[in-house]
């Protein structure tokens, strides 16, 4: 029921559900933890979220939450198409500060798996695009940070979705990754 592949970052993951079609349009199990287990993914999700963004270059991110509120994230696009990008925030990783990123959408029918360690971030490649993401601790501001989306030490290939991004004001004013509390690896 779910097509799974490695994006090349520890346990960062496209999973591609299957859709069942027939007459009436299509049915699919968008998310389902014993199929997930079964392709070695641990994480057990607590909360859904979902945004809606507007204009087409919506940048949110760099994003994540530090321990004990630390997430894993399922992510996935039910209007629209974003460029998301996950990196690898583990001091010591012999990744860190490496990113990938993958085009999710609702015609690919695509979702990411974002593990604890990494941060996230999307920009919107269309307007009213709406994403649906699990997380796996509920949402804590005291444990929430960013980390700047064009930090130079990462070099995030941002596409030019648009002439103009738009930000919030806390993701335009966020600290660097050398000045960010982050994780530690343990290999
Ligand atoms: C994440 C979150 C936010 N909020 C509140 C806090 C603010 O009042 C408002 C908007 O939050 P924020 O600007 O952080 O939303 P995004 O910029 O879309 O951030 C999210 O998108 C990026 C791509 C992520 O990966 C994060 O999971 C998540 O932080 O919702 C909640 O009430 N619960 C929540 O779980």
């Amino acid at each position: 029921m779910l097509e799974v592949r490695s994006l090349g970052l520890d346990g960062v993951l496209e999973i591609v559900p299957r859709r069942l079609g027939d007459e009436r349009g299509f049915f699919s199990e968008t998310y389902n933890a014993e199929t997930l287990a079964a392709h070695g993914v641990a994480a057990i999700f607590v909360q859904d979220n979902h945004s809606y963004s507007a204009a087409a270059g919506t940048l949110r991110g760099l994003h994540y939450q530090l321990p004990p509120k630390a997430q894993a994230k399922l992510v996935r696009v039910v209007r629209g198409r974003v460029f998301d990008v996950v990196v690898d925030i583990r001091k010591g990783s012999p990744t860190f500060a490496k990113w990938v990123a993958l085009e999710l959408s609702a015609e690919k029918w695509n979702q990411i798996l974002v593990p604890v360690g990494f941060a996230h971030g999307l920009v919107t490649l269309d307007p009213e695009t709406e994403v649906l993401y699990k997380v796996s601790e509920h949402y804590s501001a005291e444990h929430e940070r960013s980390i700047r989306y064009d930090d130079p030490e990462i070099g995030i290939g941002w596409p030019a979705a648009t002439d103009r991004l738009q930000l919030s004001a806390k993701d335009r004013n966020a600290p660097l990754l050398h000045e960010s509390i982050l994780f530690e690896f343990t290999a």
